[in-house]
């Protein structure tokens, strides 16, 4: 039994216990959060992934008397986790960290891990090791793509945080377990507050019941078991709150639910983003040309988050579950919507803009993307403004000898949409109260170090960066190409010119050649051109 439990609700004097059962700080001198990171040792899963690294940065850089961090990672596609953990720390997020402190990797320990085995696949010594310093954990690490077969969500996101938690358990000095969950996990919900419901189904139950089942069997029953959430993403991540509910009184828990989460607002530096999820990779295929259209709520709110904000409110999470041990645990709904709202349409609005201004490299079209919530006019543009262009360029490919390509781009960027398309096209109400009790219990100093405070995010300034950083980091284009970029656009705007006109003439010569009626209406658009350019001229004429 972690040491956790027998310095239960050891509060310094500082915290009481409310009504409601939680803690609330009374007052007197506390801690600030890099006082109290300052000596602990630091478990993170999920550190290679997108959220993990920031976290990693920012505890190295805002908390530089943290001891280490010890970083569960697998091997993967021929690299060792050393390697792996190598390269991450030379990547630009680092930049910053690398500055104040070259040293910083000495304080990196790389566990070897494979969350869907058992025990986690960590070696005895190492749980050993673990077991004995580890002083905060931030479990990040999930599958999040959308298409992912239930078994295999189940095992990482459910089984492989059940097993967390019980390694957790043997830590002897574990003093707060922050899970990273989604707000999105009760997404069937239209208001959603910072509890953790009912789940759907029994996880120990369902786990049972799958285990006998081969793949088939297991897809066959898929949508009837996830019922009204559209997908196992968000179906396993609200077993995983229920699974770590589970155990609130056994360990200091608190569980982040971050919504869409974008690049970074401010830290490092602005616009950083390394993948193509959620948003962003929609944004690269509208500010490539490619996307032309797509549905979504024009009015709905964009709950989009930016990551460092995720991670400030993370590591702040962590400070205050460490020193209040609130009972029940705390659940941070970490949105914006509710606080800052903006909209997909204005979304579509600056993404557009923000492309006009910073182009993209070697654009397939001018970039003009419309969403639009109606399914027929959606279905309409996709043919005419995808599949038809998409069809006549891999017909030139081919002529050329090269491979068709564009056709199988579309049918993968359709394949996205389409099951990112449930998120642009609703929209929820969070509760984020604890959002700001959580702010307010901030030194002034930590409330500036560790901002989440969304009111001040200027989103048009936002998604500008955030455009600029898909550039410059997801797809590694050079801001000083820009020029090329924008000749690029020009020969394509031309192009387009040349292509309606001379789609002009054959249908002309097609249409008019044949026609009679289609004769005469043209010989009439003529003959009144003819005549408002005589009145024009004549009454100029007059006036001088
Ligand atoms: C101006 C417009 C404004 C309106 C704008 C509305 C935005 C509306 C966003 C709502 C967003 C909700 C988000 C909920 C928030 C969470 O709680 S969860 C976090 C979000 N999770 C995700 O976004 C995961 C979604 N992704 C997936 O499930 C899978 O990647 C997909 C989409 C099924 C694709 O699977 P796949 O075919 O096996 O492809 P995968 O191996 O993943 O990638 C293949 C290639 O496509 C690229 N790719 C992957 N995803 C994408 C993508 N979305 N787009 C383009 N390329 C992509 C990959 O980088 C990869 O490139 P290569 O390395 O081959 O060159
Ligand atoms: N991104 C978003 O928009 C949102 C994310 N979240 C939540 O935030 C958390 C982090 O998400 P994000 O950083 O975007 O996700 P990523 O996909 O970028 O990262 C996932 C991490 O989990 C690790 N991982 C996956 N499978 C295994 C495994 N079998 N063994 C060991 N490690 C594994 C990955 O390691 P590896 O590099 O080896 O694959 C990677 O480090 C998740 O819990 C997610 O649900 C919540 C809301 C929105």
């Amino acid at each position: 039994m972690s040491t956790m439990l027998s310095e239960d609700r050891d509060f310094n004097g500082l915290g009481e216990q409310t009504t409601d059962g939680q803690t609330r700080l009374t007052g007197g001198s506390m801690a600030s959060i890099p006082e109290y990171y300052a000596g602990k040792n630091v478990l993170v899963t999920g550190a290679t992934g997108f959220m993990g690294k920031v976290l990693v940065e920012k505890l190295l850089r805002s908390c530089p008397e943290v001891k280490a961090l010890y970083l569960l990672v697998r091997p993967k596609a021929g690299q060792s986790m050393q390697q792996r953990v190598s390269d991450m720390m030379v990547c630009r997020l680092f930049d910053r960290v690398r500055e104040d402190n070259p040293d910083f990797h000495q304080k990196i320990i790389p566990i070897s891990s494979e969350l869907t085995q058992p025990g986690l696949a960590i070696s005895p010594e190492d749980v050993e090791k673990l077991s004995a310093c580890i002083n905060v954990i931030f479990h990040c690490a999930a599958t999040i793509r959308f298409d992912e077969p239930l078994k295999h969500a189940l095992q990482l996101n459910v089984i492989a945080t059940q097993q967390l938690l019980s390694l957790a358990q043997q830590m002897n000095h574990l003093e707060a377990f922050i899970h990273v969950s989604t707000a999105y996990a009760n997404c069937n919900r239209k208001h959603i507050d910072e509890v953790i419901y009912s789940p759907p189904v029994e996880p120990k139950k369902l786990i049972e019941s799958l285990e006998w089942m081969d793949d088939g069997m297991v897809r066959d029953i898929t949508a009837r078991l996830i019922g009204d959430r559209p997908n196992t993403y968000t179906y396993t991540k609200a077993l995983a709150e229920y699974v770590v509910q589970q155990e609130q009184d056994k360990l200091n828990i608190a569980i982040i639910r971050p919504s869409i989460v974008g690049a970074s607002w401010q830290e490092p530096f602005p616009g950083w983003i390394d993948n193509f999820n959620g948003p962003s990779g929609i944004f690269i295929a509208a500010g490539k040309g490619i996307l032309r259209t797509m549905r979504a709520n024009n009015d709905a709110v964009a709950d989009l988050i930016p990551v460092d904000v995720v991670i400030n409110l993370t590591l702040a999470a962590g400070w205050y579950t460490a020193k209040h041990r609130p009972k029940p645990a705390l659940v941070y709904n970490c949105t914006t919507g509710g606080i800052n709202p903006f909209h997909w349409g204005e979304i579509e609005h600056h993404v557009m803009l923000s492309w006009k201004r910073n182009p993209l490299e070697q654009a397939f079209r001018r970039p003009n993307t419309n969403i639009t919530s109606n399914y027929l006019i959606n279905q309409y543009w996709i043919l005419v403004s995808h599949k038809f262009p998409a069809l006549i360029y891999d017909f030139f490919l081919r002529l050329s000898g090269q491979k068709p390509q564009m056709m199988r781009i579309f049918n993968r960027l359709h394949k996205a949409i389409g099951l990112l398309e449930y998120f642009s096209s609703r929209d929820w109400e969070w509760n984020s109260e604890n959002m700001s009790m959580l702010m307010s219990q901030l030194t002034p100093e930590d409330r500036k170090t560790f901002n989440f405070d969304v009111r001040q995010l200027n989103w048009p300034e936002y998604i500008e960066n955030y455009c600029i950083g898909t550039k410059k980091y997801v797809l590694n284009e050079d801001m000083s190409d820009i020029p090329a970029a924008r000749q690029h656009l020009r020969k394509l705007r031309n192009i387009r010119y040349t292509f309606n006109t001379l789609l002009v003439v054959f249908i002309w010569r097609v249409f008019i050649a044949r026609s009679q009626m289609a004769r005469n209406i043209w010989y009439f658009v003529v003959s009144l051109c003819f005549k408002f350019l005589s009145y024009f001229r004549a009454s100029s004429t007059i006036t001088n």
